[in-house]
């Protein structure tokens, strides 16, 4: 069915599902910029919080930037949601999304701006007549205290959707990268989101719960023969899985790729690391447990991916008591 045009939704206010450390970067740098935003937070308890700690606080570059954005709960949406950034975790962003569906306009964008797959296709059974894009950021932000918030890496975003997409929708998606670009935040579209998830997916699948599980940085695994022996058998399986999905083309050199991301990343705390050290749920569902789905789908044996999966889990609710 032809979808209904970007275009309107386009002009409208843009919502913000998820004012975490990635929501906030958006937030943030778009009140400077003068841009009409709106955040949902989780209820009227956070709204409020909001409204008392003087809105978000975002550290960058050695200065506090505070913006103090309109700021609703699901009860308090009155106009229809025609734009929505939606930065939650991957776990929390159906029930996220469920508390506000009779907000959201049937025709909306929902871009969703998150590590791990699965969630654009449930989305987009919700919600029908919705433009369900994807995007991938290397922009790096962790969380200080309630509502302050440090940027502690510049990277780039990309947004896009499926590959077969009329030339129409991709003016349209060009202009919604533009107006998402809030100076530092630079946004492009890309031709096969698809791929560059993928990509991203793969390296997560090794570098988040390896750290999580050794409590170690990223450039750590490196440096530790008993895990990089255990990364590469990992990254073997990924490609088995990515074979038989003819996806090959996408990791050509994911060895390379996933030890020069640790090298880059070297001092990071990986997410997955800081939820598990927090006592919080992680997203492993839509990272190595998507990955187990597809492969389960295609009788390809991924036993190192279902023992992270496995442990994850359980250290996951060993943690939340
Ligand atoms: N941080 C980073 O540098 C990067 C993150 N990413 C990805 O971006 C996504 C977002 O990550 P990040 O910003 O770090 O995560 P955060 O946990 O900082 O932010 C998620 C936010 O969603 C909020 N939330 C959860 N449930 C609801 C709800 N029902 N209604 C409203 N708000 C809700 C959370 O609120 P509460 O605190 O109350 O739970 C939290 O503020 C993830 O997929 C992550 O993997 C990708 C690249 C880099
Ligand atoms: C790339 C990496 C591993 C950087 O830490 C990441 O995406 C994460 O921590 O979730």
């Amino acid at each position: 069915m032809l979808k209904a045009t970007l275009q309107p939704a386009l002009a409208s206010p843009l919502y913000i599902l998820g004012a975490g450390a990635i929501g906030s970067l958006w937030a943030t740098y778009g009140y400077q910029a003068g841009a009409n935003i709106r955040l949902v937070l989780r209820n009227q308890v956070t709204a409020n919080n909001y409204h008392q700690h003087g809105g978000t606080h975002l550290i960058s570059a050695g200065q506090t930037l505070i913006s103090l954005l309109a700021a609703d709960c699901p009860q308090s949406v009155t106009a229809p949601i025609h734009k929505l950034l939606i930065t939650t975790k991957t776990q929390h962003t159906l029930s996220a999304l469920n508390a506000i569906k009779q907000h959201i306009d049937e025709h909306a964008i929902l871009l969703l701006l998150q590590n791990g797959l699965g969630i654009a296709e449930q989305i987009q059974r919700e919600f029908p007549h919705a433009n369900v894009l994807q995007g991938s950021t290397t922009e790096g932000c962790y969380r200080q205290s309630d509502f302050e918030y440090v940027h502690a890496g510049h990277g780039h975003t990309f947004i896009g959707a499926s590959a077969n997409s009329d030339k129409h929708e991709q003016a349209a998606r060009a202009q919604l990268a533009e107006s998402l670009s809030f100076p530092p935040l630079k946004v492009d579209i890309c031709d096969n989101i698809d791929a560059v998830l993928w990509r991203k997916l793969a390296v997560n699948c090794v570098v988040n719960p390896l750290t999580a599980i050794h409590r170690c940085r990223n450039g750590e695994l490196l440096t530790r023969p008993e895990i990089l022996a255990q990364m590469h058998e990992i990254i073997d399986e990924i490609l088995r899985v990515s074979a038989a999905l003819g996806r090959s083309h996408w990791l050509d050199d994911l060895h390379e790729h996933v030890a020069n991301v640790a090298t880059t990343t070297a001092a990071n705390r990986s997410s997955m690391l800081q939820d598990i050290s927090a006592g919080r749920d992680t997203e492993i569902d839509a990272i190595n447990g998507y990955l187990c789905k597809l492969a389960d789908q295609h009788n390809i044996k991924v036993p190192l991916n279902k023992q992270l999966l496995a442990e994850i889990k359980r250290l996951s609710s060993a943690g939340q008591v």
